[in-house]
């Protein structure tokens, strides 16, 4: 299923984000008692840390990961678990630090990467040769189509072995970053994309028109087996009809 909205405040959106956010982790704890849900950074952080103190969910039994990851120690002001901590942990939800699966960013880039992938592998009792199902994924996009730390024409769209990779080239900074790539992404349950801004707007019209000559990362988000939910708002999808 696939699905579009387009807002007209933040308070519609961060209703809708709830809902859907809700929907998911009810489901996935009645079937399976836990639910995995992967955060990405940016402009998001700030409607997350709206939602989730506002959610009827379980929240202990919740497990958060990382779309993507700056790689910079969590007091960096880029670092997107450091963000996450400041506005969701100290108090302001039940959740507590072991629910994060978060990158250990005193390994070096690539063996972080590893130790990461490994982690996750962890966390849904997979082997190496099966790929993780994540109950829900929340995207985000920049002006140039750019979504987790997969950007356009960079060689990590042609990753196929690795669940998650290292970027040491991001053309926004920071440089160095971990990212899931397209196989992990596109398993999920369900990805859901919340983008805002005028910024955006004229990479969403190019996406939305479903030209095969324009290739942004985030025209290969398409899970396999799961839902695409877009949640724009009305400065984002301008160019819409
Ligand atoms: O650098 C990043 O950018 C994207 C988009 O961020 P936004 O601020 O334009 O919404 C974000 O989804 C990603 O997680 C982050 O690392």
């Amino acid at each position: 299923m696939e699905s579009l909205t387009i807002i007209e405040s933040k308070d519609e959106l961060v209703t809708k984000l709830k809902e859907e956010i809700e929907k998911r982790s009810k489901q996935a704890i009645k079937e399976r008692k836990q639910f995995s849900i992967g955060l990405s950074g940016g402009s998001l952080v700030q409607y997350i840390g709206e939602v989730i103190p506002r959610l009827i969910t379980d929240l202990e039994k919740w497990k958060i990961f990382f779309c993507d990851e700056r790689f910079v120690e969590e007091s960096n002001q880029d670092s997107t678990y450091g963000c996450y901590k400041r506005i969701l942990l100290d108090g302001q939800t039940s959740l507590k630090e072991e629910q994060f699966i978060k990158i250990n960013t005193k390994l070096s880039l690539d063996d972080s990467a590893r130790d990461y992938e490994e982690r996750i592998l962890r966390e849904f009792n997979c082997s190496v040769d099966h790929v993780p199902k994540f109950d829900l994924l929340v995207l985000g996009m920049g002006p140039d189509g750019h979504t987790c730390s997969l950007f356009p024409e960079h060689n990590l769209l042609k990753e196929h072995n690795r669940l998650i990779a290292a970027i040491d080239d991001s053309p926004k900074p920071p440089l160095q970053r971990i990212t899931m790539t397209l196989s992990l992404i596109n398993n999920a349950s369900c990805c859901c994309f919340v983008i805002t801004g005028e910024s955006k707007a004229m990479a969403i019209k190019q996406v939305f028109s479903k030209s095969l000559d324009i290739s942004y990362p985030v025209q290969l988000i398409k899970p396999i087996n799961g839902d695409l939910i877009w949640i724009l708002d009305t400065a984002a999808a301008k160019f819409l009809k």
